[in-house]
């Protein structure tokens, strides 16, 4: 694992927009597609508003969430509707959408096709994470009613409910946020520090943010 501590957040959004877009174009390099997984939340907008303009082939790349929460696209909460406005625009409006969500009631009964969707992506070339202060990455939270299965289980999506999520999710599973061969977390301000200092010592069953560190960069600044 590594943490990098940047002077301001506007810096680190660009340092790691132009990080991630040289990730995607290496392996634009070697093959044929290439496939990123971001966050929704409020902290990487301003990532997408520099990644979108990056200079890449995006017609080779697949772009997913690593989680949705179960609402309609017109909902402000709607991750889609985030990405869609601010990632999949610009340049990066050619790089195909693979959705986490869909128009049925219950995530279960989309699971399946969704699966489907993911599945030829994987290995995820690049996994971008947010985290919370209750130490939740992707949507596998803290007292998660499949938080077994989504830290060990052999699925690559999973629906979610959990006290500290407002909404149901949808989520990809740590095997598949472990499996990319580029892995970011990006946090800002001293409390989330503090929350990944803690996870540190915790295990994934109380700190789920625990069970994607190995291996990964930790983006931070004060503000
Ligand atoms: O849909 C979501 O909520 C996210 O994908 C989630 O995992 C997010 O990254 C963290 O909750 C941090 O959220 P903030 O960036 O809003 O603090």
């Amino acid at each position: 694992m590594e943490f990098i501590e940047y002077p301001d957040s506007d810096i680190m959004m660009i340092t790691l927009a132009n990080q991630i877009a040289g990730e995607l174009r290496l392996a634009l390099a070697g093959g044929a597609r290439a496939s990123l997984a971001v966050p929704g939340g409020t902290t990487p907008g301003p990532v997408f508003d520099s990644l979108c303009a990056a200079d890449l082939d995006w017609g080779r790349v697949d772009v997913m969430l690593t989680d949705e929460r179960w609402v309609p696209e017109g909902n402000p909460r709607s991750n889609t509707r985030l990405i869609k406005s601010r990632l999949l625009t610009s340049r990066a409006h050619e790089a195909n959408y693979i959705p986490l969500h869909a128009e049925t009631p219950e995530p279960e009964d989309s699971l399946a096709a969704l699966s489907e969707g993911i599945a030829p992506c994987l290995p995820l070339t690049v996994c971008l994470l947010g985290m919370g202060e209750d130490m939740h990455t992707a949507s596998i939270f803290p007292g998660a009613d499949r938080l077994t299965d989504a830290l060990n289980g052999p699925d690559v999506l999973l629906p979610m409910r959990a006290p500290g999520a407002p909404e149901v999710r949808m989520t990809l599973t740590a095997p598949v946020l472990n499996g990319a061969l580029n892995r970011h977390i990006l946090i800002i301000g001293p409390a989330k520090r503090e929350a990944f200092e803690r996870a540190r010592t915790l295990s994934p069953e109380s700190a789920p943010v625990a069970a994607v560190l190995r291996g990964a960069t930790i983006h931070w600044a004060e503000s």
